[in-house]
């Protein structure tokens, strides 16, 4: 964003857990959304979360590459229209290995970045849409089966990003305010910290970017066969 007082760095909000703040330009963060939109139609397209109590997610959801549902992954939409999921393209896999480049660097060693070595072949990407009353509470990302580092990239309107430990949905917490543009990678020690998204701050997209309300865009490795 232009007219900052103090130009955002990067920084590690926990050990491992980085933030990259603009990190997608403009042309890059029109064509994830124009995909998006793609993606978000049926079959297999956007959709309302039922959680197993009862209630559902106020974000709604598309999968690509495997279905993630309340709690585990699927070949179709088994809580929904039951179509095949779409295909993870092959470039945005690709996005996921350069994401995870520009957080830690390419130095794959790096004691606070992940463990694995070489980044792994991003098979799953979740799309969730958030309205201004939308949010998501504090949970894990625990259904894969590798330890290889999330993704999260961030559109339109800014949130508050909540990331916190790995015992407790509760404090010790950090907030991190996410724009439109902005990366977030969680591995290694904090591949299985509790996160979530509190507040979305409505009508703070930029306006050349033609989305009301925010997009996010997780990329993991399923570690499934
Ligand atoms: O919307 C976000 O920034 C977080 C999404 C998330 O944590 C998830 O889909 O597991
Ligand atoms: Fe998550």
């Amino acid at each position: 964003m232009t007219g900052e007082l103090f130009p955002r760095e990067p920084g590690e909000v926990a050990p491992g857990a980085v933030h990259v703040p603009d990190w997608l330009g403009p042309e890059r963060q029109r064509e994830l959304v124009a995909a998006c939109r793609a993606w978000a139609m049926p079959p297999a397209g956007l959709r309302t979360v039922r959680l197993p109590g009862g209630g559902t997610m106020t974000a709604r959801q598309v999968c690509l590459g495997r279905h993630w549902y309340p709690y585990g992954y699927a070949r179709t939409v088994v809580d929904g229209d039951g179509a095949p999921v779409k295909p993870m393209p092959g470039w945005l896999a690709d996005l996921g290995r350069a994401a995870v480049r520009a957080a830690y660097g390419d130095d794959a060693g790096h004691a606070e970045g992940p463990a694995d070595g070489d980044p792994a072949a991003y098979d799953i990407a979740l799309v969730n849409f958030y309205d201004a009353d939308a949010h998501m509470g504090m949970h894990r990302d625990s259904d894969e089966r590798s330890t290889a580092p999330v993704v999260s990239l961030s559109l339109g309107d800014t949130c508050v990003f909540r990331f916190g430990n790995t015992e407790t949905r509760t404090r010790p917490y950090t907030d991190v305010e996410l724009r439109s543009g902005d990366l977030m990678v969680f591995g290694g020690p904090s591949r299985l910290a509790y996160h979530g998204v509190p507040k979305v701050y409505g009508g703070t997209a930029p306006p050349e970017l033609g989305l009301t309300g925010r997009l996010n865009i997780t990329l993991r490795v399923s570690g499934l066969r």
